[in-house]
């Protein structure tokens, strides 16, 4: 078997501390969607908040899935105001994502971003984001019901319409979907040189793209890496991220 039919995927971690320690941690779901989905092999890449050679990561890798999270990214970073006290942020995944996914839409590395990995695309490219939607008042319910058994909170949740003609159309071939919804904050101003992919009912972008990437370059609201084999239209997005892995591991090879 050619080395390049298993690409090398960096999945992102969180910062946090348990106890008197910080941690590095990924949920296992991520690592199983790139696993299962993508058909590639995992590596961690520490949000350690400090400077590292990047470009050695960059010429090592074949794609990055930026993952999903329950903190929120620090509002001065899109000029937003303070956040609500208590909010739970990671000034250190903050400091290691923001740049990396830049550079790694730069370097021609397929990027993934969900849900918070997906606000942070839209930062990285002069967006902002709403704190809280269900105070803005226009939008649907997007968040979960934290009471209620995993399957539910990660159970589909609403339909979104997607954009003819765009990377999600590609990989799905149709115009609607069902996706789930377990997030707070959302896209206010899309960020410059990203086009919508798909919206949710109230007008919300759900997915955006990277107009002039190189490479595969989406991001999703909701959480495709959820039990990702039960269900097709989140397998189609991994098949897609995976085969641009895969292309780009062919070029590494040779
Ligand atoms: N904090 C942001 C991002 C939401 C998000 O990424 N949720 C994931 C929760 C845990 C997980 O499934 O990994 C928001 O609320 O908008």
């Amino acid at each position: 078997m050619s080395l390049s039919n298993v690409p090398m995927i960096g999945v992102v971690a969180c910062n946090q501390q348990i106890g008197l320690h910080p941690f590095n941690i990924v949920g296992e779901k991520y690592l199983l969607s790139v696993v299962n989905g993508a058909k590639g092999f995992p590596l961690v890449i520490p949000s350690l908040g400090i400077t590292l050679p990047t470009q050695a990561l960059l010429s090592r890798l074949d794609g990055i899935l930026f993952t999903g999270s329950p903190s929120n990214v620090e509002p001065h970073h899109y000029q937003g105001p303070s956040s609500a006290e208590g909010t739970h942020h990671d000034p250190k995944r903050d400091a290691t994502t923001l740049p990396l996914i830049k550079a790694a839409i730069d370097a021609g590395i397929p990027v993934l971003g969900i849900c918070r990995g997906f606000q942070e695309m839209n930062v990285v490219f002069g967006g902002s984001l709403h704190q809280k939607l269900h105070e803005v008042g226009q939008y649907i319910e997007h968040r979960e019901d934290k009471h209620a058994p995993l399957d539910v909170q990660y159970g589909l949740s609403h339909k979104i319409d997607i954009v003819p003609g765009g990377l999600l159309h590609d990989a799905w071939g149709c115009d609607f979907a069902e996706v789930n919804s377990v997030h707070t904050q959302g896209v206010d101003r899309l960020g410059k040189g990203l086009q919508p992919e798909a919206h949710a009912p109230d007008g919300l972008v759900e997915a955006f793209s990277v107009k002039d990437a190189q490479a595969f370059a989406l991001a999703v609201q909701w959480h495709p890496e959820w039990k990702v084999q039960d269900n097709q239209f989140y397998s189609s997005i991994f098949d897609a991220f995976g085969n641009a892995c895969r292309l780009h591991a062919a070029k590494r090879e040779k």
